[in-house]
């Protein structure tokens, strides 16, 4: 069935749409809205009014930034996503360098060490040239002046800043949330619940900025069998925190929807009144870290044990790091024992969790744990469906189903391409059919393989300053064993190869020599951030275009 509109038939039986009927005049969300940041940024609705723009003649640096911002969000956790990157501004373009605007010297410093490569790429692949970037604290007035008149989000973030900065002490650590009550909103006296008041006296919590993204809520949550029990148990928490499932422990793959759903229980949460912190367990790492070194580990503790609800996306992390584990173990009890709400996400389940402590997977384990599945085929139309309602751009249905059918791995990119899709037809100024939809799905997607694995072999040695036949020699130092054991790790998880034939690509070793490597790199990347990057830097390189 063919309609000439997003507005298909009725939604699958079992697939549950937010009953949303948007018009493109509608109010979009701050970083909601791809083509509302488009129109908005192009007065008129035109990025270059006099000719069909193309990304490298006459352009919008915010308009490209926007792109890029929609491209890095497929390619990283939403958590590290709205962390670091939502929140960054285009300061200015100059003779082919972005200056990329971020609210404090700690955020800098992440993006230049971790993201630069991948944002550089991200940029110069929409540019399609090369070009350079530069990150730069951006001041309050700076920041509201680049961002305008596209994306009030990060303005709007510096705007809550009144009793707090969003810049860590001493420009190090990284703030963790504590949401402030919304005007008009009853006291957090706990609802039909009877939570208690977090806080007893009458010296008020802190108001701090917010980081949840107010377009994550119940009423843009498409449901579905993959994730019925997960949505039903989170409206249970914000109905009665502290009563229903205590914690509740949502997990499920890549871009899923676990992090939309945390952010619609805080959101919920701060409509209703009650005090809630929302955080990655990243970032209650560095707070952490942050508060030992400034000796402030009292106010760290206060902060996250005076709350209602206490919500911490990809508790994976905390994984081999025992001061956090020991840390967050007394939060839970306190938390726990007040009867406050907690609620954890992961990318698997407690039992998964192969470097956590006993004691806090044995608390992990005591509530209730809802996994978020791959949505079907009939919840991806709807999903797409909701999305493009929400865009207030005319995408035919046939369309979302093409997208449906291409894009099966994660709700993320099903977005992503649906996001693109619409991006592109705004660029070359014309509307959404079949056709076109196939040929920019060709083009965006092309299929990425594994180069050879000698090709492997060369970029692994490269990447730490040796050559190809150090690894294949019989050198056994500390760097070459390491750079090693990282090749026969890719070898086996994206070349595929056999231990027998890895053990012969790398000069002749035996395949439990070879299997040994696998399972320790396997192991460590639990743990080790800076591992999880070196393969993410490796693996940019190792993937190219299928022929
Ligand atoms: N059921 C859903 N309805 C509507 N949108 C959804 C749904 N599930 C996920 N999404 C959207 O898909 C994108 C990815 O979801 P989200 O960031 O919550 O995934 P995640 O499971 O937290 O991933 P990661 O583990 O990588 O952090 C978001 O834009 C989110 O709004």
């Amino acid at each position: 069935m063919v309609t000439d509109q997003a507005t298909g038939p009725d939604s699958a039986p079992g697939v549950e749409v937010p009953g949303e009927s948007v018009t493109p005049e509608e109010e979009t969300k701050p970083g909601d809205s791809l083509l509302q940041a488009w129109a908005e940024a192009s007065p008129g609705g035109d990025l270059c009014p006099a000719e069909q723009p193309t990304a490298g003649d006459q352009f919008d640096p915010h308009v490209i930034w926007q792109m890029a911002l929609s491209e890095l969000a497929l390619q990283m956790p939403s958590a590290t996503y709205d962390t670091w990157v939502r929140d960054t501004v285009v300061v200015a373009y100059e003779d082919g360098e972005f200056i990329i605007g971020m609210p404090n010297a700690y955020a800098r410093d992440w993006l230049e060490n971790r993201l630069r490569h991948n944002i550089k790429r991200t940029l110069s692949s929409i540019m399609n040239r090369s070009v350079q970037v530069q990150f730069r604290v951006c001041p309050r007035t700076q920041a509201a002046e680049a961002v305008a008149p596209q994306a009030p989000l990060y303005a709007m973030a510096l705007d809550e800043e009144e009793s707090s900065s969003r810049t860590p002490p001493q420009g190090e650590g990284t703030e963790v949330t504590v949401h402030k009550r919304l005007p008009g909103n009853r006291p957090a006296t706990g609802g039909s619940s009877g939570l208690p008041p977090a806080s007893s006296g009458s010296s008020p919590r802190p108001r701090l900025a917010s980081q949840l993204n107010p377009a994550h809520t119940f009423d843009t949550f498409v449901v579905g069998n993959h994730n019925r029990l997960a949505h039903a148990a989170a409206l249970a928490v914000v109905d009665t925190p502290g009563q229903s499932f205590n914690p509740l422990f949502i997990y499920g793959g890549v871009g899923l929807g676990k992090t939309h759903l945390l952010n619609a229980i805080g959101n919920a949460a701060l409509e209703r009144g009650y005090q809630m912190l929302y955080c990655s367990s990243e970032q209650f790492t560095n707070e952490l870290i942050s508060a030992i070194r400034n000796q402030s580990t009292e106010e760290f503790r206060n902060k996250y044990r005076q709350v209602d609800i206490l919500l911490i996306d990809d508790i994976q992390f905390i994984g081999g790091k025992e001061s956090t584990q020991e840390e967050f173990f007394h939060t839970f009890n306190h938390l726990h024992a007040a009867g406050r709400q907690v609620v954890l996400s992961s990318d698997r389940p407690p039992k998964a969790l192969a470097t956590l402590e006993e004691r806090l997977r044995s608390r992990f384990e005591g509530g209730l744990q809802a996994d978020i599945a791959q949505p079907d085929f009939e919840t991806r139309v709807a999903i797409l469906q909701s999305k493009a309602n929400k865009l207030g751009i005319p995408v035919a249905y046939d369309v979302l189903l093409l997208i449906a059918e291409r894009v099966d791995s994660n709700i993320r990119e099903l977005e992503g391409a649906l996001n693109r899709l619409c991006l592109q037809a705004r660029l070359v100024g014309r509307s959404i059919d079949l056709a076109f939809a196939r040929s920019i799905l060709d083009d965006l997607a092309p299929q990425r393989v594994a180069c050879t694995p000698g090709e492997v072999i060369r970029i692994v040695a490269q990447h730490f300053n040796l050559r190809p036949e150090d690894l294949t020699g019989r050198r056994r130092t500390k760097d070459v064993a390491t750079a090693r054991q990282i090749a026969m790790y890719l070898l086996r998880e994206d070349n595929g190869l056999s231990l027998p034939a890895i053990g012969e690509q790398l000069g002749g070793r035996d395949h439990s020599t070879v299997r040994y490597g696998v399972e320790k790199v396997a192991e460590d990347l639990v743990r080790d951030e800076a591992l999880r990057l070196t393969i993410m830097t490796l693996r940019d390189k190792i993937y190219v275009p299928m022929a």
